[in-house]
């Protein structure tokens, strides 16, 4: 256990930012992460309508207008002279104030956004990932991407200590989402996924998959698949800005298909490619 030293405990007087950061002490804000792919945005526009949109449904005004966020957002990729994958977390919070759960009176929103490297996990997406179940436990405004991200790490971790990539999280038996990406069940040729309501996030590459499906005249069922229906899946992958599309072969004990990337999910890698203007290399 770490020894809290002198230092650690905050005069009184000099209480403040970072100390009393509302982002920090109840989760209130929202975020965003944003892929980059040879040093340029991939559904930049996307990302900053959903950001304004969670924040306004947490009713955080954002000081600025989305065009003034998206021109910051470039001059973080020209301050960092990126060129190549990467990515970006911003973060908005109501801000700084004396610790109370009613909003401050006066408050001025924290913004913060940094870049990272990320290079493609390439292996990933050819070989595909094992998945575990887990109870979905999160509130019921999950569309909005809040830093309330306590239930979603947890099944995280819980996948990992299960040697998993991810979560597959479900409401008594009906399949959401994941802890941090979309699912999709492909059975017949169709493409199942849960409809975009509140108890999901409407992923950004959700929302790419559904024009590669029609253009390549796929049929994408809007409606939630139960847990049961896995065993008989033909094809299972996830999406995410970080994961991109990424073949799901395992759920807990359930082998999905013949345990290969199915032929529907690596024409949607090869679509998402494409869009996002990427080499290709699967
Ligand atoms: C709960 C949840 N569902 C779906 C998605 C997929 O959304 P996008 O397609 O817009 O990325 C995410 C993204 N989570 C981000 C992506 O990487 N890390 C995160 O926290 C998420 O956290």
């Amino acid at each position: 256990s770490t020894i809290l030293s002198q230092s650690d405990f905050v005069d009184k007087n000099s209480l403040s930012y970072p100390f009393e950061e509302r982002g920090l002490q109840f989760g209130d804000g929202v975020y965003e992460v944003i892929r980059i792919y040879n040093g340029e945005y991939y559904l930049l526009t996307e990302h900053v309508n959903r950001l304004f949109r969670s924040a306004e449904a947490i009713k955080i005004n954002i000081p600025y207008h989305k065009e003034k966020m998206t021109e910051l957002l470039y001059q973080l990729l020209e301050k960092n002279n990126m060129h190549t994958d990467g990515k970006v977390y911003l973060q908005i919070t109501r801000g700084s104030a004396p610790r109370d759960h009613a909003f401050p009176h006066e408050v001025t929103p924290n913004i913060y956004a940094y870049l990272q490297d990320l290079p493609r996990n390439e292996k990933l997406l050819e070989n595909g990932v094992k998945t575990i179940s887990q109870r979905d436990v999160r509130w019921e405004n999950c569309y909005i991407k809040s830093l309330n991200l306590l239930p979603n790490v947890l099944a995280k971790q819980t996948a990992k200590e299960n040697d998993c990539y991810e979560a597959i999280l479900h409401r008594d038996g009906v399949v959401t989402e994941c802890s941090s990406s979309n699912i999709y069940l492909v059975k017949d040729g169709k493409v199942y996924t849960h409809p975009a309501t509140n108890n999901i996030l409407h992923g950004c590459v959700r929302m790419a998959i559904e024009r590669f499906l029609k253009d390549e005249n796929i049929p994408l069922i809007e409606e939630a698949f139960q847990l049961e229906d896995i065993q008989y899946a033909d094809e299972m992958f996830l999406s995410s800005s970080t994961s991109e599309v990424l073949p799901v072969t395992q759920v807990d004990r359930v082998v999905i298909g013949n345990g290969e990337p199915g032929k529907i999910t690596r024409t949607l890698q090869k679509a998402y490619e494409q869009d996002a203007k990427i080499s290709d290399k699967l």
